[in-house]
């Protein structure tokens, strides 16, 4: 494959072109590697995307919320990339096709690209494919990337390294329960949106954001953060209500940030943590090849026999590398 083209192609904003630059980046072969890593180098790190991240267990209205929202941005002519995040066997309808039925109208919209989830289960090589292809809808010029998970295991971790804002989608709650949510998931939330407010589960809506809300005010006060954040508010993703309000609010945040010097810091953190993530990667990957591969299993067996300690049968082979 010819990689200047496509990342010319691709920088002008065409789709197609950004969907199989993303196919390449998700191949595991080491060719198609080799290739990736030529067209990220190529299309630079230049444009910068509004990241959003929203996560939210199956059924709370994640696809009815992104179809709902992405519209109301395309409305105003921004450009919105949905990428998933999660394998598709992480989901409850999960097929390749399932997501774009899913969003029919705004897949249909030509301000749009959505991106089906991969069906890899390996969580990091899915942070690594989702990084690179949020690079390549930067790349390709779009104003607004969604990036979806169903928050399960470490994906809103990983999430939470690659976007600017991150949006925890709530269904109301029938108890006075908080819907056993996570602490750590609720430390990373900006924005809380209870969905479904309409019809009859508009009362237990209203209530479950105001326990949320209240929940909130007791976290932990966070730099990055003006007066007022995070917050809850109530929308319905079915009748588009109070998505106008929480885009308003999205926006308020990143500006804030953008103007406090958060944002370039975040980002800058946020790379750090993937050259990190990359760095422990390829070590461990040294660790699989010939002829450390050997030396570590038997290391382990004289660990596993008492003929050496952990300790001592780790610095054995970190010695090794040393040297290497
Ligand atoms: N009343 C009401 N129902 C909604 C709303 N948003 C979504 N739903 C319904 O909730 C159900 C789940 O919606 P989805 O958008 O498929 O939810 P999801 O979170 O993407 O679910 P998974 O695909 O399972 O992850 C569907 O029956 C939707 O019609 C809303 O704002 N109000």
């Amino acid at each position: 494959m010819d990689i200047a083209p496509l990342a010319h192609s691709l920088q002008t904003g065409d789709r197609r072109s950004l969907a199989r630059a993303i196919t390449l980046v998700e191949s595991a072969r080491a060719d198609h590697r080799a290739q990736a890593l030529e067209l990220l180098q190529a299309v630079g790190n230049g444009k910068q995307a509004l990241r959003i991240g929203l996560s939210g267990t199956p059924g709370v209205g994640k696809s009815t919320f992104i179809e709902s929202f992405g519209l109301l941005l395309t409305g105003q002519g921004k450009r919105v990339a949905v990428l998933a995040v999660d394998p598709s066997s992480a989901r409850s309808g999960g097929s390749i096709l399932g997501d774009k039925t899913r969003m029919e109208r705004l897949s249909r919209d030509p301000l749009a690209f959505i991106r089906p989830s991969p069906s890899q289960a390996q969580m990091g090589g899915v942070a690594r494919r989702t990084r690179e292809a949020v690079a390549l809808c930067e790349a390709a010029g779009f104003d607004i990337i969604l990036i979806e998970t169903v928050g399960v295991g470490q994906s809103e971790t990983v999430v939470a390294e690659l976007c600017d804002l991150f949006i925890l989608l709530l269904a109301p709650a029938g108890g006075d329960e908080l819907q056993g949510v996570k602490r750590g998931i609720m430390e990373m939330a900006d924005l809380i949106l209870v969905n479904k407010a309409d019809g009859d589960l508009k009362p237990a809506a209203l209530r479950t954001c105001a326990d949320y809300a209240g929940a909130l005010r007791l976290l932990r006060k966070r730099p990055q953060d003006p007066p007022g954040y995070p917050k809850a508010m109530t929308v319905s993703a079915l009748e588009q209500d109070g998505l106008e309000t929480a885009w308003a609010e999205m926006q308020a945040l990143a500006d804030w940030r953008r103007a406090q010097g958060h944002w370039a810091t975040r980002r800058g953190q946020q790379a750090q943590h993937w050259f990190t993530e990359e760095l422990r990667r390829g070590l461990l990957a040294v660790l699989e090849v010939e002829p450390t591969r050997g030396i570590v299993a038997a290391e382990g067996q004289a660990v596993a026999e008492g003929r050496s300690t952990p300790e001592a049968a780790a610095r054995q082979v970190l010695a090794l590398l040393h040297r290497a």
